[in-house]
């Protein structure tokens, strides 16, 4: 059993944590699926997780993302302190990202998730290259910009004030194809790390 924290549904054990405040929600819409599901083939909490994560891209008009199946839940909960926080600036995050094998370009490609949600990155449910768009135009710089200054958390403000992120900011607010491709690889990492996979996941994928 992992203890380094990664794909492993120990969600569930650390829905207490303030930094989890609000995922409760997401678990509770999860259940009657888990439920669902389990009545005809078990499936795990990371599995679902994953799965529902990559299937909401799609929905909204992102990319397809096959999602490889077969991870084990985890019994205990992962170690606290390991989240980026969304207080963190650009080096922080980078060095978050980097001690689990996460390069700058994968941080910045993942952070354009929050082009979905209410954080001002375009419209909510829609999941496109917006949010690198609206980053580069600083919104809440602008005097008078009420919304501009609900826009982005500060982790997400703090990309374009690094030289490096601000680069690949660019790349994906010019080619949203370049986005969904970097995307899908940089997402696929994600699920599949620190998982410990059933013996026999080979037989199972979701595409
Ligand atoms: C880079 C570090 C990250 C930090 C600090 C962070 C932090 C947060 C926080 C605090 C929220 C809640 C915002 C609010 O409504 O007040 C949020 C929302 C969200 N995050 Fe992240 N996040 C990070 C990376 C990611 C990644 C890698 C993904 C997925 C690949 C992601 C997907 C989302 C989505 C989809 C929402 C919107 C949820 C909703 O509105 O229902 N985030 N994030």
């Amino acid at each position: 059993m992992t203890q380094t924290g990664g794909m492993n549904g120990s969600i569930l054990l650390e829905l207490e944590r303030p930094e989890n405040a609000g995922l409760g929600k997401s678990v509770k819409i999860l259940e009657p699926v888990k439920t669902s599901l389990d009545a005809s083939m078990q499936v795990s909490w990371a599995d679902l997780i994953a799965v529902a994560g990559a299937e909401a891209v799609s929905i909204c008009g992102g990319p397809q993302i096959p999602v490889r199946m077969g991870r084990l839940d985890a019994l205990i909960a992962d170690p606290e302190g390991e989240l980026p926080a969304e207080t963190f600036n650009a080096l922080r995050l980078k060095e978050n990202f980097s001690r689990k094998g996460f390069t700058t370009r994968e941080l910045v490609v993942l952070s354009g998730a929050h082009t979905l949600g209410n954080k001002g990155f375009g419209n909510p449910l829609v999941f496109d290259n917006s949010y690198f768009k609206v980053l580069l135009r600083k919104p809440w710089t602008e005097i008078g910009n009420e919304m501009g200054s609900m826009t982005g958390l500060p982790s997400d403000r703090s990309l374009v004030d690094d030289e490096e992120c601000l680069r690949w900011i660019n790349y994906y607010a010019n080619d949203q194809e370049k986005f969904f491709e970097d995307f899908i690889s940089a997402y696929v990492k994600l699920v599949n790390s620190g998982v410990n996979w059933r013996t026999d996941a080979a037989k199972y994928s979701s595409m």
